[in-house]
């Protein structure tokens, strides 16, 4: 049976990439603050990198900035900006110590394409993002409202949900419309379970 590494490898296997996410694990494992319930080594590569960078392999998204809400340990956002270190990946996290979490990783794995914002991200504005990502955060509704500052081009939503993805996307929909956006979910059953609903301009 293959390991949770080497099923990740087998969609991601940049080296460099595989290398800063062994460091970003160990950096989790002696945190002081407790971050994720996820503790094994090769759950974190299936449950948080390969859950967080999936999307990427199986679609194709055009962006330059992209803002992950909610970034709590940094998932899915350090995994995107090590996969992207050439776009622009703003943290959002309204709690400081996950932020001063955040703000030793990027130091240690030396990302230099991230910014990080301690606040609620109903607060920004003045930043136009390409791409907004948000996992386990809030419903799709609520994403939508709170993000509507910074969101003026914004090109793709990807977020990250669980079961109740329909009755979110039904409590959405008059908001999606009036947005102009489409809705495409994404399922998968193995080797994780994670239902992503991407939101995206037709520009056609
Ligand atoms: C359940 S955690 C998920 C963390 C991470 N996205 C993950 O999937 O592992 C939700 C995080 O969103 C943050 N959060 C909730 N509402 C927020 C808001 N309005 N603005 C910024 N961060 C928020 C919380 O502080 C928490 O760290």
């Amino acid at each position: 049976m293959k390991s949770g590494k080497e099923i990740f490898k087998s969609f991601f296997s940049d080296e460099t990439l595989i290398e800063k996410l062994d460091i970003f694990y160990d950096l989790h494992k002696n945190a002081k603050i407790n971050l994720t319930a996820i503790k094994y080594y090769d759950e974190f590569y299936i449950k948080h990198y390969l859950d967080s960078l999936y999307i990427f392999k199986t679609n194709k998204f055009s962006f330059d900035t992209l803002m992950d809400i909610g970034s709590g340990g940094g998932f899915p956002g350090i995994p995107i900006a090590l996969l992207y270190p050439e776009k622009k990946v703003y943290l959002v996290e309204s709690i400081s110590k996950k932020i001063n979490f955040l703000k030793e990783a990027i130091g240690v794995l030396k990302i230099k394409n991230v910014e990080l914002i301690n606040d609620r991200c109903e607060n920004l504005k003045g930043i136009n993002i390409d791409m907004i990502t948000a996992r386990g955060v809030a419903s799709v509704n609520k994403i939508l409202k709170w993000t509507k500052n910074v969101s003026r081009e914004t090109k793709y939503y990807v977020l990250y949900k669980g079961e109740k993805v329909f009755d979110e996307i039904k409590e959405a929909r008059p908001l999606i419309k009036k947005m102009g956006l489409e809705i495409k979910n994404v399922r998968v059953e193995e080797p994780f379970k994670r239902s992503y609903i991407i939101l995206y301009r037709n520009i056609n």
